[in-house]
C-alpha cells in the first residue's frame, strides 16, 4: 500500500531527485527495480559501495589503513563478512568506515546528477538515508517497509545471513518512527511482488504528474 505522508514540489530547472530507502530486507531494491522499469535514471548506493570496495576499488587503501589485515582475505580481497562482523558490533568502527565510504558515494551521485536535465527523474536507492540525514539532498523520499518477521525471513532465505547477523544490521539502522519523520511516501511491502509492482506504478504516475 502506497501512502503519501507529506507534500513536495518538483523543480522546473533540474531533474527531480527521488531518494528510496528502507531497512535491510524491506524490499527497497525490489521496489526500485519496479519503478526503474517504468522510467527514471537509477542510482544504487550499494552497487557503488560494492565497486569501490571490490578489487581494485578506490576505497581499499583507506580501509586497509583504518582496519588492518584482520579484514583482508589471503588472496588480497576485502573480507566483507569480517568487516561486517566488526562494524555491526562496534559503533566507532562503523562510523569510521562510513566516514571513508559515504563521501565517495555522494561524489558518484553528483556525477550522475550532472548528466541529467530538467524533466528527468533520478531514482536513488540509498540504504542509510534516515540515519545520515541525507534526505535533504532529495526532493522527495520513498520509504519501503515490511514487518520485522517478514524482513527476517526474506533475509535469512535469500541473503545468506544468519538470524543474528540480520538482527545486528536491523538494530544498527533507523527505527520505523525515525523513518516516518522524513518520508514523503510510505510503501508497505507486506504483500506479493505484484502488490509491490502496483505501488510502484501508482508512485510513477504521481511523479510523472508533478
Ligand atoms: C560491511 C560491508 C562490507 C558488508 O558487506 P555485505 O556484502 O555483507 O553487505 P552489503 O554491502 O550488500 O549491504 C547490505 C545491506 O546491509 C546494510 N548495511 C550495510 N552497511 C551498513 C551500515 N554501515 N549501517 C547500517 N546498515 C548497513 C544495508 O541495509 C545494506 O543494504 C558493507 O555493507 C559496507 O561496506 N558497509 C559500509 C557502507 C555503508 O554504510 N553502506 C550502507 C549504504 S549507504
Ligand atoms: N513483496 C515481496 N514478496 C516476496 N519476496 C519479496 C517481496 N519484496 C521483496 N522480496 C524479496 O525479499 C528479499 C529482500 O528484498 P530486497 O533485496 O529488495 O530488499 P532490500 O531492502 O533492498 O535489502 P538490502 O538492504 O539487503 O539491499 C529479496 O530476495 C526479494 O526478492
Amino acid at each position: 500500500m502506497l501512502k503519501q505522508l507529506r507534500k513536495f514540489s518538483a523543480p522546473d530547472d533540474r531533474a527531480l531527485k527521488v531518494g528510496i530507502s528502507g531497512g535491510i530486507g524491506s524490499g527497497k531494491t525490489a521496489f526500485t527495480n519496479c519503478l526503474a522499469a517504468l522510467g527514471g535514471v537509477r542510482f544504487d548506493a550499494d552497487e557503488v559501495l560494492r565497486t569501490i570496495t571490490g578489487s581494485p576499488g578506490r576505497a581499499l587503501t583507506q580501509i586497509r589503513e583504518a582496519f588492518g589485515a584482520s579484514v583482508w582475505e589471503p588472496g588480497g580481497q576485502l573480507n566483507r563478512a569480517a568487516l561486517a562482523q566488526l562494524i555491526f558490533s562496534d559503533p566507532a568502527a562503523k562510523a569510521r568506515l562510513e566516514s571513508i565510504l559515504h563521501p565517495l558515494v555522494w561524489q558518484e551521485m553528483d556525477l550522475v546528477l550532472a548528466s541529467l536535465e530538467p524533466g528527468d527523474v533520478l531514482l536513488a536507492e540509498i540504504p542509510l538515508l534516515t540515519e545520515t540525514g541525507n534526505h535533504t539532498r532529495f526532493d522527495c523520499c520513498v520509504m519501503v517497509d515490511a514487518p520485522l518477521e517478514v524482513r527476517l525471513s526474506r533475509l535469512i532465505g535469500g541473503r545468506q545471513l544468519t538470524e543474528a547477523q540480520a538482527r545486528a544490521r536491523i538494530n544498527a539502522q533507523a527505527s520505523r518512527v525515525q523513518r516516518e519523520a522524513i518520508a514523503t511516501f510510505w510503501v508497505d511491502n507486506c504483500g506479493t511482488p505484484e502488490d509491490l509492482n502496483a505501488d510502484a506504478t501508482a508512485l510513477w504516475n504521481l511523479l510523472s504528474r508533478v
